[in-house]
């Protein structure tokens, strides 16, 4: 089954669609045909939105947000067909891919409510007679970037913060991934979305990404994806001194001590790594686990990794979807080949069937290894000896990256030191890596986040705003 989508510009479908897509669970199956944008497409789109967004930022927050949560209830009456072709274009099971709908879902319903919520503060003024006070203001145009691994949920967790603080959208999904985003954006659009205040451009990154963070118009760009890109689209929105937030690469460490029960651990550490086909920025990636207990968890954790199940993500009884394309699989297996080559054992898994890669299991790694310092973005996870917590929690420390970290124990005090001390900015305890409420905070440290704005929760709306400080006298 074949979908075509198409450009969205000033609320009007466009674009001729000539590019396939296929399933990556049926390579013979064309699942999506997109257009391909190039600069005149993004300057058509920023114009729409620039036309747009005057008219928005007046329209009252509480209607706004009306339109968004009617956009969820459209969605939630297209929940089966959206899950399923999101399983079609990016390969996650079909419980996973109905997950993150779910996920769309409310976090329209989260950010629609938050219309109707109190911003800006009053303040107490020095001078008699007069009202101090704030109220935030929307940019104007945004840009946002977003990746194929959750096509559906990251465009939502920006677009619903950005159009209820009365930001007008250009949006630019994955190449690999444009259909989510697009049943996104007819649920928007049919639910009473103003013409040019989410417009959308397919098309290359290095192309349509580009130019939208180039152009002078778009006040504020975010982005999620690689760090390598991250970093470059810093540099190009800091040199025009525009606002920036980047989501970007993990490698996501888990720290099991020798009290924790082998089977909970590696429970624990299985769905962080295997769940999504290890496709999620939050996965489990590298384990350290002190001197007692590694044997025992190790064989659980081989044992929970033969469970993963590979197949279509549509067909029953799947438990692990294929890996999103041929180059992602090439990078995984390289990973796993690089890794034996440095001395690495495989404990399970490690082959590959067409693009079903099976869950992987890696021992006798060493902290400084490849495959302990790259992100791998598949189903692989390296097991590492460590003396004890301290030289646990030291290595966890040791990346580049701090975007989750985790810790298996029953003891209260090292729960909580570990809490303190991870360099990471979601500390799971006993609890998988991936996985996080969409009304809290999220984001990285280090060089997984600009560590400035955090998406999701209540404070999300901050980067889609500036705050204006009001006096009025009342003495006339
Ligand atoms: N931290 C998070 O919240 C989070 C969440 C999901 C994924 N990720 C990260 O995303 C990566 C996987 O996603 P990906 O492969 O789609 O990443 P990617 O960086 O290749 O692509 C992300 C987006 O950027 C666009 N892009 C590519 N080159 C560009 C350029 N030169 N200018 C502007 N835009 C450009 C792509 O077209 C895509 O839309 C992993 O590193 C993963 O860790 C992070």
């Amino acid at each position: 089954m074949t979908t075509t989508v198409q450009h969205l510009i000033g609320g009007e479908w466009t674009g001729d669609p000539v590019r396939d897509r296929h399933n990556p669970a049926r390579p013979g199956e064309v699942a999506v045909r997109a257009p391909a944008g190039d600069e005149s497409t993004v300057d058509a789109a920023i114009s729409a939105a620039e036309d747009a967004r005057r008219a928005w930022a007046a329209t009252p927050a509480p209607a706004r947000g009306a339109i968004l949560l009617d956009a969820a209830e459209l969605l939630r009456s297209r929940h089966e067909t959206v899950a399923a072709d999101l399983v079609r274009e990016e390969g996650k099971t079909l419980a996973e891919a109905r997950g993150e709908v779910r996920r769309a879902i409310d976090v329209l319903r989260y950010f629609g409510a938050h219309g109707w919520q109190r911003t800006g503060d009053v303040f107490p003024s020095s001078t008699p007679d007069t009202s101090v006070f704030t109220r935030p203001e929307p940019l104007g145009v945004v840009g946002l970037i977003t990746p194929w691994n959750f096509p559906i949920a990251i465009p939502a967790w920006k677009l619903a913060p950005a159009l209820v603080s009365g930001n007008s959208v250009v949006l630019k999904p994955a190449e690999l991934t444009p259909v989510s985003a697009t049943h996104l954006a007819a649920a928007l659009v049919e639910s009473g979305l103003p013409a040019g205040v989410l417009n959308i451009v397919h098309g290359k990154g290095s192309v349509v990404g580009a130019a939208l963070a180039a152009d002078q118009r778009v006040r504020a760009l975010s982005f999620t994806g690689s760090t390598e890109v991250g970093l470059r689209l810093h540099q190009t929105l800091s040199a025009r001194r525009a606002r920036v937030q980047l989501e970007m690469g993990g490698k996501n460490a888990y720290l099991v001590l020798d009290d924790a029960d082998p089977a909970v651990a590696a429970r624990t550490v299985a769905a962080g790594a295997f769940g999504l086909t290890g496709q999620a920025c939050t996965a489990t990636s590298r384990v350290y686990c002190t001197p007692g207990v590694r044997a025992a968890f190790t064989e659980a954790l081989v044992k929970e990794a033969e469970r993963f199940s590979p197949g279509d993500g549509l067909a029953e009884g799947t438990t692990i979807g294929p890996v999103v394309s041929a180059a992602q699989l090439d990078t995984d297996l390289s990973a796993i080949e690089r890794a034996c080559e440095q001395g690495a054992s495989v404990a399970t898994g490690g082959k590959a069937d067409g693009l079903f890669l099976s869950a992987t299991v890696l021992t006798d790694v060493a902290h400084d290894h490849d495959v302990a310092r790259n992100e791998v973005f598949g189903p692989v996870v390296a097991v590492i000896q460590v003396d004890d917590y301290d030289e646990g929690l030291a290595l966890v420390n040791d990346s580049p990256y701090g975007l989750t970290a985790g810790l298996c124990t029953r003891d209260l005090t090292l729960a909580h030191h570990f809490a303190a001390h991870a360099e990471a900015g979601v500390v799971k305890i006993n609890r998988p890596t991936t996985g996080l409420d969409l009304n809290v905070p999220f984001g990285g440290v280090k060089c997984s986040s600009s560590n400035t704005f955090r998406e999701q929760g209540p404070t999300a709306t901050d980067f889609y705003t500036w705050s204006k400080t009001i006096y009025v006298g009342h003495d006339q």
